[in-house]
């Protein structure tokens, strides 16, 4: 599944016609879908159907007949200057003998439900005079709105705030990410019968779904034992950050590892889990972090001023690696971009913003072409660039090409001190267990996720999300994980 921007839905759109599949086909789904889905949630309202001139307005028009057609109270206004398809639309909307009214003449009318089909992946910039006020009036009105495809004015200001949004054909940018996200309310999907190779698209973002996730989880076999279902070392800890490497030796042992060792500087007061290995070190060396057994490392969590030799000492193993926090500088990137070594980084946007010399604000406005970024400058690092959501990169070694991947699960509750040090040890555990770099990002950062959207209240801590992630492995197992989006009819 990809995440689309509005010029690729454009291209799939073309890629459709290309292959011989009607346009109107597809305006007919979509309006009569996305009225379906507004009568689940809103029967018994009267329906006012807002339409703009061009197919997001077509859409409102095919919907407002298939509503008037199955007997619902249905007004209909509309911009005026219909083509193509959306022309259509209106002559069918017509024989049925419904009138249409011109878009000023509506005014907010009690008990209704708008459906906003004034404009969706076609606008071109700010909402501005009449179209401006009209959205301005429509979220002061309070009434319930369904918006069809995206929230008329995204991504700009002014913007609808809708109670449910349909997707149409494919999720983009603005339903994944916030602060867009926030104006879709809850968000639906749906197919509208698109032909699938028309949006096969490998050059866009992949989103997480739970579908595809599942297929990554690894196998515990049934004469499993420690030393063969992953053995993860963690290297962190100094002065006041002690929590930061028990924390991800628990995130490792919930996702399944067989034995976690927590290696930490010996003067420092860390408490591992019981059934951790201990491993107090004077000095970060090779040899010193030799004496733990590890198929993987997760390094940096809280090492402080530290971070950067420990995980050099870490990089004369030679296992898979999560660079965490402390670990995460020019150099130590830079040597293991150099090693080949299956290697991920996992910064914030803070840390991001270092390493990129760009603001953190920049970053979180922008976590696309940030992760992109990294990943490009960095080749062969798989990049987790941690926000709402995670977006992941990765350049293989010797291509020019980034593959890009976008997080489904996860809430604004996960924002809180010491959930990027379980997600380390979420990450090493899977690379423990015979996980690529790439999947084990992939699956780790959803997993962590799901995990942190079991309990979505104020107050949640990095240790609950932690304790909560066998349920959430359980429930990607089982096929009981639902994706944030539903899926439409087919
Ligand atoms: N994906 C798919 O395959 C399918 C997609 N479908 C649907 O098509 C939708 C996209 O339709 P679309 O391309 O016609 O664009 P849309 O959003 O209706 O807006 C265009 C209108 O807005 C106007 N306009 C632009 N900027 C403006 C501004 N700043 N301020 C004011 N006006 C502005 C522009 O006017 P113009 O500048 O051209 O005069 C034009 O009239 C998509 O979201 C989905 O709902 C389905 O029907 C079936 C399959
Ligand atoms: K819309």
């Amino acid at each position: 599944m990809r995440l689309f921007t509005a010029q690729a839905m454009r291209e799939a759109d073309r890629k459709a016609i290309d292959l011989g599949y009607p346009s109107l086909l597809l305006m007919d789904a979509a309006g009569r879908r996305t009225a379906k889905r507004l009568l689940e949630r809103f029967a018994g309202r009267k329906i006012v159907v807002l339409c703009g001139k061009g197919n997001n307005g077509g859409d409102g028009l095919v919907a407002a007949r298939w509503l008037a057609h199955w007997g619902h109270e249905v007004a209909v206004y509309a911009a005026e200057g219909q083509e193509g398809d959306a022309a259509m639309a209106q002559q069918a909307l017509r024989a049925h003998g419904l009138e249409i009214n011109p878009l000023s003449a509506w005014k907010p009318q009690p008990h209704s439900v708008v459906l906003d089909a004034l404009f969706g992946t076609g606008l071109r910039g700010p909402l501005e005079g009449f179209y401006a006020e009209l959205v301005e009036n429509i979220n002061q009105s309070g009434l319930p709105v369904v918006a069809v495809d995206m929230p008329s004015g995204l991504p700009y200001q002014p913007h609808i705030r809708a109670n449910l949004t349909v997707a149409l054909a494919g999720l983009k940018n603005e339903h994944l990410f916030y602060p867009h996200r926030t104006a879709c309310g809850r968000i639906l999907l749906d197919s509208i019968g698109m032909p699938p190779r028309a949006l096969d698209n490998p050059h866009l973002p992949e989103l997480l779904s739970s579908a595809n996730m599942r297929a990554l989880l690894p196998i515990r076999p049934g004469n499993a034992h420690k030393g063969s279902v992953g053995r993860v070392l963690v290297v962190g800890g100094y002065r006041s950050y002690t929590g930061a490497p028990s924390l991800a030796a628990l995130g490792a042992y919930r996702t399944g590892a067989g034995l976690v060792t927590v290696a930490y500087p010996a003067d420092c007061d860390v408490v591992p889990p019981l059934e951790a290995v201990r491993l107090p070190l004077f000095e970060w060396n090779t040899a010193n972090l030799q004496m733990a057994r590890a198929d993987a490392v997760a390094v940096g969590m809280g090492a402080g001023e530290g971070g950067v030799e420990a995980a050099l000492a870490a990089l004369g193993l030679a296992r898979p690696t999560v660079l965490d926090a402390d670990a995460l500088h020019e150099r130590v990137l830079r040597a293991y971009a150099q090693s080949g070594l299956p290697s991920i980084i996992t910064p914030h946007p803070g840390e991001a913003s270092r390493l990129l010399g760009l603001s953190a604000e920049q970053i979180a406005r922008f976590p696309l072409e940030a992760a992109q970024t990294l990943a490009q400058r960095y080749p062969g690092l798989v990049v987790v660039l941690k926000g709402g959501p995670t977006v992941l990169a990765w350049t293989p070694p010797g291509t020019s090409e980034t593959r890009m991947a976008v997080n489904s699960t996860g809430n604004p509750q996960m924002a809180t001190g010491g959930m990027g040090d379980v997600l380390a040890g979420v990450i090493g555990a899977l690379l423990a267990a015979g996980l690529s770099a790439w999947d084990a990002a992939r699956l780790g950062v959803y997993l962590h996720g799901l995990a942190g959207d079991q309990s979505q209240k104020p107050g949640l801590l990095a240790h609950e999300v932690a304790e909560t992630l066998p349920e959430a492995v359980e429930q990607l197992r089982s096929g009981s994980a639902r994706d944030f989006w539903e899926p439409g009819y087919d």
